[in-house]
């Protein structure tokens, strides 16, 4: 009997694959022949300075605008949490996290997502009587219903307090394990990136103009990690000089 040829291994699909992206507004270049490519499963966080075109890539990646120049090759339709919740009052969660899918399927599809991030048998309350935190549950939810190949996040727990944003960190870590969507979070939190992403990139003038992976050796080193981001993202983070006298 002949032997089947072996086949090569198939190189990994990826959730998005950018090359020379180029997204301007009027002669201004916000984003500049960028390339970008994000694997399933692996969550990248994006810094950068304000108005570096952070909001602009990601905007262009879920489809929200057009892009002037360069390739998105990834998934028809990338989900999208953005900070604030955008959930619709006159509807109960289960019809927010189900939007678009017809009431048979989407009814069980909601109830299953909204007990994935920790809100069984909310599913006929009413957003407005939900915490910060809950709502952007429900967005979390509203998101991974349609078990995206990519998931885009704009500064989604910056809104939260201290310690609902850690509980929210740890979800969304257990969710991405769970459902493989590659991640791109915008963020603005320096911690938040080394505490839950593979890999910071650093946007300057509309490109990537410094990677760091975050390895668990990184993670233990987290503080000269997070000196050298803050210094790439200009800010003096040296300790302040102590106000307080030693006591001879
Ligand atoms: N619709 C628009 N028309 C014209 N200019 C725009 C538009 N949207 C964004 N810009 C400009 O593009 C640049 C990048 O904006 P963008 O929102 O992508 O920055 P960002 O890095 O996300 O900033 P931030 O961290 O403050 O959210 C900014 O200078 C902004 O003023």
């Amino acid at each position: 009997m002949s032997q089947s040829p072996a086949t090569p291994s198939a190189p990994p699909r990826l959730a998005v694959r950018v090359r020379g992206l180029r997204r301007q507004y009027g002669e201004r270049v916000v984003v500049d022949d960028l390339d970008l490519d994000i694997a399933p499963g692996e969550f990248v966080a994006l810094q950068g300075e304000s108005g570096c075109g952070k909001t602009t890539l990601l905007r262009a990646l879920a489809g929200l605008d057009a892009i002037d120049a360069g390739q998105v090759d990834g998934p028809a339709q990338p989900a999208v949490v953005f900070q604030e919740h955008r959930l619709l009052p006159w509807a109960p969660l289960w019809r927010n996290v189900a939007l678009g899918i017809d009431d048979t399927r989407g009814r069980p599809l909601a109830e299953a997502a909204l007990q994935e991030v920790g809100l069984a048998g909310r599913e006929n309350d009413w957003p407005r009587r939900l915490s910060g935190g809950q709502a952007q549950r429900v967005a979390l939810a509203r998101a991974l219903v349609r078990e995206p190949r990519l998931l885009l996040l704009d500064e989604p727990f910056a809104a939260l307090d201290a310690l609902t944003r850690i509980k929210m960190h740890l979800l969304i870590k257990e969710l991405v394990a769970r459902h493989q969507p590659g991640v791109l979070l915008v963020t603005h939190d320096v911690d938040e990136a080394i505490a839950i992403s593979d890999r910071i990139l650093i946007m300057r003038h509309g490109r990537i103009a410094a990677a760091y992976p975050v390895t668990a050796q990184a993670q233990a080193q987290r503080l000269r990690l997070r000196q050298q981001l803050l210094q790439e993202l200009g800010v003096d983070s040296r300790p302040l000089a102590s106000t307080t006298q030693a006591v001879a």
